[in-house]
């Protein structure tokens, strides 16, 4: 399993203003759980403590509240990409693991109790089966919050779906009064302070999965993304609403237990079907803006996509403390070219050079032509890294122009600009820098050329000297 410390495996089309308030919640709802779960603890190791505790705090066992603090804790972990080793990552997991296993076995067993008894006469270890199998899953998708990949992903959304049916059918079961539906086993009870925690713990797991997968659609602009954010309450509820009333109306046909499961089914069902189908409208969405952002020739985004993902990754890479590189190419001799050996040829140079730049860079990069022969490429690297990308570029460049079969030069004027972390200047000042640097790289090279204006390299035959990069 590949993991990504640094951003995790992202959904290009996240919104980052949307992941920003997504991951206040998260923060939000793990430091509530910290606080309710370090409570009861604390009530639990230190007596006196406990009696300045709200009555029926002790209702929380001290097994369910560690477990749910090493879970608010990944999280919060996870929402300030505060890079925990995996050996701890998977030591917290496991042991909530462990301590969740451990009460579903004892359940099955029959007999919870067999730890001891606690301090203030009342036994902490009991977790009810139902709190275990929720913290079972929980933990098994902290366990894989980094892992990328279609499996893992999968598998996340997997174990959040089941969650979210054991919660709502829980909520149900409380509201339909049908706690018989989990029944307490050898003492263990399902209280509200319980539920509360376990709701606030499936909150923040929905805020950090929207970053990838089923609920990306949490973040996702536009209509799809919308709907999801708007709709997903009245899914939740609706169900309930209406198991209300058919058992008000006909209390005879349908059991307490029956109308908690069906409600509880029914909005589980109902919510899938949005994500789904949020999803496919979102891809769709996504495909005809990838359409009116792009180059038609070249493939490559146009202006109007790289101004506006532009400023995206700007917000993104200032969030991620990273600093942003730009580097802006202008061809040398297109009209030349055009002129002497046509505008098919032309603009295979164009498609040609597009080619190169999309080969020497990564997927997350924003590489676009931003007009007739003029691109730009966007990057979060380091700018000590760009001059090995330049001489690679370079390198490359020289290669097709030796290729026998080559009919053309590819020539090229560049320049870069690098804007750090903590500085504010907007997309267009980093672009204007990168433009000048290109233009006086490109008078240089004229200059150095014989300074007659005339194109720098001729439309064909030998590759002409270039100066060396400053
Ligand atoms: N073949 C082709 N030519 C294009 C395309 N888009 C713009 N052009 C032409 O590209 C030429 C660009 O001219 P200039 O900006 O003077 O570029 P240049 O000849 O490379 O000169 P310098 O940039 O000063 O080195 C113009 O003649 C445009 O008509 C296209 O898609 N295909």
């Amino acid at each position: 399993m590949s993991e990504d410390d640094t951003n995790g495996a992202m959904d290009p089309r996240t919104d980052v203003a949307w992941l920003e308030r997504l991951s206040g919640l998260q923060v939000a709802a793990s430091v509530m759980v910290v606080i309710l779960t370090g409570s009861v603890l604390l009530g639990w190791g230190i007596a006196p403590l406990g009696r300045w505790l709200p009555t029926g705090w002790a209702l929380m066992p001290a097994t369910t509240a560690a477990a749910c603090l090493l879970l608010a804790l990944g999280q919060l972990g996870l929402a300030r990409r505060i890079v925990a080793p995996r050996s701890a990552r998977c030591l917290g997991g496991g042991i909530v693991l462990g301590l969740a296993g451990l009460a579903l076995v004892g359940h099955l067993a029959g007999r919870i109790s067999f730890v001891g008894e606690s301090l203030l006469g009342m036994d902490p270890v009991h977790m009810a089966w139902p709190v275990a199998g929720h913290l079972m899953l929980a933990s098994l998708a902290l366990l894989l919050a980094r892992a990328r990949g279609r499996v893992p992903t999968g598998l996340r959304d997997g174990l959040l779906v089941a969650q979210l049916a054991l919660l709502l059918a829980l909520g149900g079961a409380r509201l339909f009064d049908a706690l018989g539906l989990f029944p307490p086993a050898a003492g263990s009870s399902l209280t509200l302070p319980t539920l509360v925690v376990l709701l606030l713990l499936t909150l923040a797991q929905l805020a950090f999965h929207a970053r990838a997968g089923l609920f990306s659609l949490l973040a996702m602009p536009g209509r799809a993304g919308r709907l999801l954010r708007r709709g997903w309450p009245a899914v939740v509820v609706l169900p309930f609403l209406v198991v209300t009333l058919a058992s008000r109306l006909a209390p005879a046909s349908l059991s307490s237990s029956a109308a908690a499961l069906m409600a509880a089914l029914l909005a589980t069902l109902l919510l899938v079907m949005l994500l789904w189908m949020g999803g496919w409208n979102g891809r769709l969405e996504a495909r005809l803006r990838e359409l009116s952002l792009s180059d038609p020739l070249t493939g490559l985004y146009n202006r109007h996509a790289f101004e506006a993902l532009g400023e995206q990754l700007r917000r993104l890479a200032r969030r991620e403390c990273e600093s942003l590189s730009l580097l802006y190419f202008d061809l040398d001799g297109l009209k030349r070219i055009n002129d002497e050996l046509g505008y098919e040829t032309g603009s295979r140079l164009i498609a040609d050079f597009a080619g190169l730049l999309a080969s020497h860079t990564r997927e997350s990069d924003i590489v676009a032509r931003l007009g007739g022969d003029e691109f730009a490429v966007l990057m979060r690297i380091h700018p000590e890294h760009l001059t090995g990308l330049l001489t690679r570029l370079e390198g490359e460049r020289q290669a097709l122009n030796a290729r026998p079969e080559q009919s053309f030069v590819i020539d090229y004027s560049q320049g870069e600009a690098v804007i750090a972390p903590d500085e504010t200047g907007a997309l267009s000042a980093l672009m204007a820098q990168a433009e000048s640097r290109m233009l006086a790289r490109k008078a240089r090279k004229r200059a150095w050329a014989g300074g007659t204006g005339v194109p720098v390299p001729p439309a064909s035959g030998l590759n002409p000297p270039r100066p060396a990069h400053d």
